[in-house]
């Protein structure tokens, strides 16, 4: 929820002129008015998608060029719309209950129930249940729902899903699913071709963790869904897990049948409660669908990667570690809706069916072993036992001898047709809705699923029970149908340009191993490197000077904070106090407490302190290159995103006593160890010192170093045994960060706004000092661009407690 806020000139003072001076609230602003990058994701979310969108920009980027010989007498889908087509703006309320759910919801007898027949291992409908922990399993990423996000507080969730979110990418989620709701989908394939044989060589592309795709491979970024698309086209597809009924993998890989689209019955957890929701039925409207439909149309080629579950692949990804494959350029040849069995009330949902056809003009798919005798690289080789060395071919030798990373223009030519319009698998008009079809199964059809006689006998009428096997002919492939456009898969190299800062966005990003061509996230401060063999990059970034961590600037309307009026927050006098060697140097205090309901105790508060002098700075900079020894550390073994490790989306060090929220010993060194860090320390305990009279001596500092658009998620320090003092120096780029209420005081969302926001330049130290800050409130913290922070805590024994010794 964006707190309700209303418009009002603010005034601009400089430090020197706030000293001393009675500040208005500063709450009547619009925090929309803020650029997205520095607002807390949710309003970042909202910023982007109220952003008006020039649709002639959008058609044009993704219709089809002029095609190359293409008859006249072909209709496009604009002219009339066959079955399946992406609706128009005006037709999607009125698609949203079609006569064909009306029909199938009064049908008395449903398809007859496969999982009575399979018996007891059939699937059933899973009511609530309560699950205190649950065993932490991946559930296919192809049909599952995003769990609603559970609480932020560390120790429940040590990293919460913002922490890996940037703005081009879905924002991750935890896929967790306890045992007992383990049920496998009903409508699967059992894969016959198990044990399934190593891969013959390495794929071109690949990963370990679904961050690794995200973060490195342009062509997927969905950390959520099977369906990766922008502006209704879809870069990415995934084939995982179970393959639905009819699913095929022909032609060596080159002609791929899949059901898509979501809206798969999933599991959902809510404060630790497991859900599970039905499967409903996909409309062509749904955003999934409607951007497959419209590659389907445009011709537009995806990319299709799959997962070590997915059955259909011939070779067994894990032996080689590999969870993600990218196999290559795909167009879809086929798109059409049916009915299939499902667990809900009618028995059966609506799912779309997508035929992917290989794109011509970028060699073989990689894993066809062409060393097979009577090899036909037209239909493809079925996998036979790879010898090891085969195996351990290099990838590099393989990615240099034609591996599908390109689409090149000059063998490519865009016959910009349908496969509906006419030429192929005789598609027939029905007369009832007189959209065509194709022709799919042994008989034919409707499949228009707002049409009363979809998936009916066109003859009695009846539903179709089983629609049994495709039609003769339906598999093969058809002339090829793409754009003219220069597609590359491979990622391209980091490539380390003069005078570029180098925290900048590009080096944040995944690198693609060109030795063994795995995906790996940036997970060390100072180099890009393989994480499965010995390739790396550096990076050696610069020591910065004062000058040059200072610079950059906020464009926000207000110097030091912002409180929203409905928050009760009242913030007391600023004041100027003196630091450092006897001389007075004009800084802020400002002490923020709220009156009202929960922090009304005046230990609770929060106070900025400013450095303000020259000679702060300079004590500050050496602190740089401590924190630069910084890891992007792996998140918590309780939280599964995708599947693999997970990263957080900035890079840490931690000094002092450990911090379970850094992994504890194993991410910690000794003060001795970090000299900067601990000069660090002791500056914040003068300044503390100096302007709030308060001995804190702290044991801890956690160093956070953000390179651009890195940012720490909604959190509070709230940990058994932190705290309560808790107070951070902020060195580099000035940073926003936002307070909200915890959602634990605030269960129906009402005010899930931004209650204050706290702007904090290089030199800061920000104190929070009372457990009602962390009790009461979460905090973000959205930095500008690069930038390191230093937070000193007190840490005592209870912490290191492990949450099963606790009563
Ligand atoms: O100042 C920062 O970058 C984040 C500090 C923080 O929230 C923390 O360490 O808990």
């Amino acid at each position: 929820m964006v707190p309700s806020v209303k418009r009002q000139k603010v005034a601009h003072h400089s430090i020197y002129e706030a000293v001393n001076m009675k500040m208005e609230n500063y709450g009547e602003i619009d925090l929309h008015s803020l650029p997205p990058h520095l607002l807390p994701n949710e309003l970042e979310a909202e910023a982007a998608t109220s952003q008006p969108r020039s649709k002639n920009r959008r058609r044009n980027r993704h219709r089809p060029m002029a095609s190359i010989g293409s008859d006249s007498s072909i209709s496009r889908p604009s002219q009339r719309r066959p079955v399946a087509a992406a609706p128009l703006e005006s037709d999607i309320d009125k698609r949203k209950l079609g006569p064909a759910q009306a029909i199938a919801n009064s049908i008395e007898a449903p398809i007859e129930d496969e999982a009575n027949r399979a018996g007891s291992s059939g699937y059933r409908i899973i009511t609530p249940v309560q699950s205190p922990i649950p065993k932490i399993e991946e559930y296919s990423l192809n049909s599952v729902s995003p769990p609603v996000d559970g609480s932020t507080d560390r120790s429940h969730y040590l990293h919460s899903r913002d922490d890996l979110f940037t703005m081009d990418e879905e924002a991750p989620v935890k896929i967790v699913k306890p045992e007992s709701l383990l049920t496998p989908p009903l409508d699967f394939v059992l894969d016959t071709r198990f044990p399934k044989p190593k891969l013959p060589h390495l794929p071109p592309i690949w990963a370990e963790s679904r961050q690794e795709i995200c973060e490195g491979f342009d062509w997927f970024r969905s950390y959520q869904g099977g369906v990766y698309h922008v502006d209704n086209a879809v870069k990415g597809y995934m084939l995982g897990g179970f393959a639905a009924r009819r699913d095929v993998f022909e032609h060596g890989g080159r002609f791929i049948i899949s059901h898509g689209g979501g809206k798969a019955e999933s599991v959902i957890c809510r404060d630790g409660l497991y859900t599970s929701a039905q499967a409903s039925d996909q409309l062509a409207e749904d955003k999934s669908v409607r951007a497959l439909l419209e590659n389907y149309w445009t011709g537009r080629p995806l990319v299709l990667v799959i997962d070590d579950k997915y059955v259909l692949f011939p070779y067994d990804l894990t032996a080689d570690g590999v969870t993600y494959a990218v196999l290559g350029f795909y167009t879809i040849a086929y798109a059409w809706a049916e009915y299939q069995l499902a667990n809900n009330e009618t028995g059966r949902v609506i799912r779309y069916k997508f035929a992917f056809q290989w794109c011509e003009g970028q060699g073989d798919p990689w894993w066809l072993d062409k060393s097979v005798e009577g090899y036909n690289s037209e239909a493809g080789s079925l996998p036979q036992p790879v010898q090891a060395s085969a195996a351990e071919k290099s990838v590099e030798t393989v990615i240099s001898t034609g591996l599908p990373l390109k689409i090149s223009e000059a063998e490519l030519y865009s016959t910009n047709f349908s496969p509906l319009d006419g030429f192929f698998n005789s598609p027939q008009i029905c007369n009832v809705c007189h959209i065509p079809s194709p022709h799919v199964y042994s008989s034919w059809f409707c499949l228009e699923p707002d049409c009363i006689v979809f998936w009916r006998d066109p003859i009695n009428q009846e539903l179709v029970e089983d629609p049994g096997e495709y039609k003769p002919g339906f598999l093969e492939l058809i002339p090829p149908r793409s754009q003219l456009e220069d597609l590359v898969l491979l990622p391209e190299p980091v490539v380390v340009a003069k005078n570029e800062p180098l925290t900048g966005y590009a080096f944040t990003r995944g690198v693609h191993c060109p030795k063994c061509g795995r995906l790996s996230c940036r997970f060390q401060w100072k180099k890009l490197s393989c994480l499965k063999c010995s390739w790396e990059q550096h990076v050696e970034i610069p020591k910065r000077s004062a000058e040059n961590l200072r610079a950059g600037r906020l464009p926000v309307p207000f110097e030091k904070f912002y409180l929203n009026s409905s928050s009760a927050i009242i913030h007391g006098p600023l004041t100027s106090f003196g630091f450092g060697n006897g001389g007075r140097v004009p800084a802020i205090k400002l002490a923020i407490r709220r009156q009202t309901k929960f922090l009304s105790d005046i230990k609770n508060r929060l106070t900025l302190v400013n450095s303000g002098s020259a000679d702060g700075h300079s004590e500050l900079t050496n602190v740089c290159p401590q924190a630069l020894v910084a890891v992007r550390n792996v998140a918590t073994d309780l939280i599964v995103v995708g599947r693999g490790t997970l990263l957080t989306n900035y890079f840490s060090h931690n000094a002092g006593e450990p911090y379970q929220y850094v992994g504890g010993d194993a991410n910690t060194v000794p003060f001795e160890e970090a000299p900067a860090v601990s000069d660090a320390r002791s500056l914040i305990q003068k300044r503390i010192r100096e302007a709030l009279q308060l001995n804190a001596s702290f044991n801890e500092v956690l160093s956070c170093a953000y390179m651009e658009r890195q940012r720490m998620a909604f959190h509070s320090d709230a940990e058994v045994g932190l705290g309560p003092l808790v107070a951070g120096l902020s060195l580099g780029s000035p940073a926003l960060m936002h307070f909200r209420l915890h959602r634990k005081y605030d269960p129906e969302y009402e005010q899930r706004g931004i209650q204050m926001t706290v702007v904090l330049r290089h030199g800061d130290i920000l104190v929070m000092d009372g457990a009602g800050v962390q009790d009461f409130y979460e905090h973000t913290v959205v930095p500008n661009n690069f930038r390191i922070a230093a937070t000193a805590r007190q840490i005592t024994k209870q912490h290191h407690v492990k949450k099963e010794e606790t009563p």
